[in-house]
């Protein structure tokens, strides 16, 4: 049958729907693999028809009529010589009914379904009987709406005969890893034979899928060593440590009341190392909640200062970058040094000596918010720059304080209280350098996390005033009220009433993130002084609030947080030696999502195992957030289900970098094209 030709206006649609596929170079087109595929090679009968199965089938239709009600649809019975079903359309043209008229033999092909009057094919496809049947099986390939299978499988097989195929691997490295040639992989992929094995196709196991996979791992690899290694060929001074004095970091440790945990000593010395090269350091600092960040931040950037350098401190929010100040400012002060603070509410006098401060050099350690990158901030020297929960702000907000740099990058400090499990670090942050603090200060009791119903909220309120009376400190935390925020407000206002009338004799204080920043401060130093014995909190309080005496924690609804959050939160109790409690109280009926992750808290503590949890749950892009776009480049491996594939990428990239440059610039070509946004990203 011969095709009209069609109208440009058509055609110009068609474009924007493969456009929408991410369709538009023949390599994109090669790439786009199958998700299923139809043995159309042969004929089925009606006695294994099952729901969920597709089948071909040739019959001979019994009966047909057009149903009104409750909808109009037309319906057929539909049988071969081992049994009746019904087809069904709810969309006709009147020629169908044509078609369908009692005693036509037709081929139809569906998937079956469970219906009302039995197994039934909705919206078959029919063709004559007396048609060949294909020879090879037919792909399916994930589409849009509006684009048929058809035009997507023409412009497939055009790309096969046009695009260069040849391996980017040299043959002794595609037998040594044990795999097809590209070309055959690509082959089987869109046209696999009767007797290829199709549930490892469609599982994406089969050995085709293993190539694709691994020549993706392979070119992402490359191009993070590559982000590297650039990084590497630009400047930055190196901050040394002095010779002829005291460093102000051992000054620091010897002021400190505590000894640093083998852990800290470890990253703190890796990141010393990197300070000393002539190249940006850009370091991922990772520790669970609770495990002594903040030191190590700090004497890197004693470091800094030593080379008559400033380092200056982010965090995402008011509260949290306060918390730093206030532990940062007395350290410096203790050290002579000068420590000032920015943020966006300081009054204008105040800001304008700030900013005098950090211009001139005189502020050697600065601590804000976001305001650090607003313009009007001039550094004088600014030698290192540390940015704390990196994954809240924006890869601009990040590459901005970068920027602050006179002459030359600055080394790049990021900490994060988020775990990120090993494979996943490795798939995606192969271009930072990655610390982790996996112990914590000695002496820390586990928290003890209990499940409690809502309907039992009088006993816990009773229970607080024990804590208070052993001489603990609580936190209560109102839920979450995601559609607004309004009404969380409203309902920290309550909750503090409530336990005001609830607890008396006992002083209850509230903080919430529309208060001003001066009232903030004040009830988090009322709290952390001891004056305050209940704190009702909205989630403002999730990440570096440090009290060490605050030995309980109740999380109203917790039901409604992410794992990762309650996490963060619990994390604010148990920073003593007092013996700590969490309490989780739940609204029950519980979605199966929301009993996992209770259930995760309630068994675990340790920050790796819940962010592999969170992960299991979130999948890797929301886990992320800001890194999204550079997840799309994963279109077909699976960072943990092929985990050990990473590895083995990893291990050839750097081979390939080394010995044959050559080769891993023309693999990366073809992997990378059109997606070099990534690598600046
Ligand atoms: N080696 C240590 N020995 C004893 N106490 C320590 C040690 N290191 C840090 N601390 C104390 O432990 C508490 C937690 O440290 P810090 O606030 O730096 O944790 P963090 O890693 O930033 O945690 P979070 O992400 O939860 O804010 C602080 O009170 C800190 O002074």
């Amino acid at each position: 049958m011969r095709s009209k030709p069609s109208s440009p206006s058509k055609r110009r649609s068609a474009t924007t729907l493969l456009e929408r596929l991410g369709l538009s170079t023949p390599l994109d087109f090669v790439l786009h693999f199958p998700i299923r595929y139809e043995d159309q090679t042969s004929l089925q009968t009606i006695s294994v028809a099952t729901p969920g199965r597709h089948l071909q089938i040739e019959g001979e239709v019994v009966s047909s009529e057009v149903i009104y009600r409750p909808r109009k649809y037309l319906t057929a019975q539909f049988r071969d010589n081992t049994g009746t079903i019904q087809l069904r359309w709810l969309n006709f043209y009147p020629s169908q009914i044509q078609q369908m008229q009692a005693g036509k033999r037709w081929r139809v092909r569906g998937e079956i379904r469970a219906g009302y009057q039995g197994l039934e094919m909705v919206h078959p496809k029919v063709s004559s009987p007396s048609q060949p049947l294909p020879t090879s099986l037919t792909p399916v390939y994930p589409s849009t709406e509006g684009l048929a299978q058809r035009a997507i499988r023409q412009h497939i097989e055009t790309a096969l005969q046009t695009v260069d195929l040849s391996d980017t691997l040299p043959p002794a490295v595609v037998q040594a890893y044990g795999l097809l040639s590209f070309e055959q992989a690509v082959d089987i992929l869109h046209r696999p034979k009767p007797g290829d094995d199709l549930v490892c196709l469609e599982d994406r196991t089969h050995p085709a899928w293993l190539r694709v996979k691994f020549d993706e791992l392979l070119a992402q690899q490359l191009s993070l060593a590559y982000a590297r290694e650039q990084r590497r060929e630009r400047r930055a001074e190196p901050l040394l440590p002095p010779t002829d004095r005291i460093s102000l970091a051992d000054k620091l440790l010897a002021h400190l009341p505590f000894q640093l945990t083998g852990a800290q000593q470890r990253v703190v010395a890796e990141i010393h190392a990197d300070l000393a090269q002539s190249y940006p350091m850009h370091r991922l600092l990772q520790g669970d909640v609770g495990s002594g960040k903040t030191v190590v931040a700090a004497l890197a950037a004693m470091r800094a200062i030593d080379n008559g350098k400033q380092a200056a401190v982010m965090a995402p929010t008011e509260i949290l970058a306060e918390q730093h100040f206030l532990k940062l400012e007395p350290w410096a002060r203790a050290l002579g040094l000068r420590c000032v603070w920015l943020s966006a509410g300081l009054r204008a006098p105040v800001k304008r000596k700030a900013l005098a401060e950090i211009a001139c050099g005189q502020a050697q350690l600065v601590v804000g918010t976001q305001a650090l990158i607003q313009s009007g901030v001039e550094f004088h020297d600014l030698g290192l720059a540390i940015v704390d929960e990196q994954h809240r702000f924006g890869v601009s907000q990040r590459l901005s304080l970068g920027g602050k740099a006179l002459g030359g990058l600055p080394h790049q400090l990021t900490m994060s209280a988020t775990p990120i499990p090993r494979s996943l670090a490795m798939t995606f942050f192969g271009d930072l350098d990655v610390s982790v603090i996996d112990e914590r200060p000695p002496g820390r009791l586990p928290v003890k996390t209990k499940l409690v119903s809502a309907s039992r909220r009088t006993q816990v309120i009773e229970g607080l005033r024990d804590s208070v009376n052993k001489g603990g400190q609580v936190y209560w935390v109102c839920p979450l009220v995601e559609e607004s925020e309004a009404l969380q407000l409203q309902t920290a206002v309550d909750t503090h009433e409530m336990l005001r009338q609830a607890l008396p004799g006992l002083t209850v204080g509230l903080v919430h993130g529309r208060m001003s920043a001066a009232d903030k401060t004040e009830v988090m130093q009322r709290f952390k002084t001891g004056e305050i014995s209940v704190l009702v909190a909205t989630t403002v309080i999730e990440v570096g609030v440090d009290v060490p005496n605050a030995s309980q924690m109740v999380i109203e609804h917790a039901e409604r947080f992410g794992l990762a959050q309650l996490h963060q939160l619990r994390g604010r109790v148990g920073r003593g030696t007092r013996e700590s409690v969490c309490v989780l109280m739940y609204e029950p009926p519980l979605s199966a999502e929301a009993k996992y992750r209770l259930k995760a808290m309630y068994e675990t503590d340790d920050g790796f195992e819940i962010a592999r949890r969170d992960l299991q749950l979130r999948g890797p892009g929301e886990f992320l957030g800001a890194r999204q776009s550079g997840l799309s480049l994963l279109r077909f491996a699976d960072f943990e289900a092929d985990a050990h594939w990473v590895t083995r990428a990893k291990e050839l990239a750097q081979r390939l970098r080394q010995e044959y440059p050559d080769i891993a610039r023309r693999h990366i070509n073809r992997w990378m094209q059109g997606r070099e946004a990534y690598l600046n990203g």
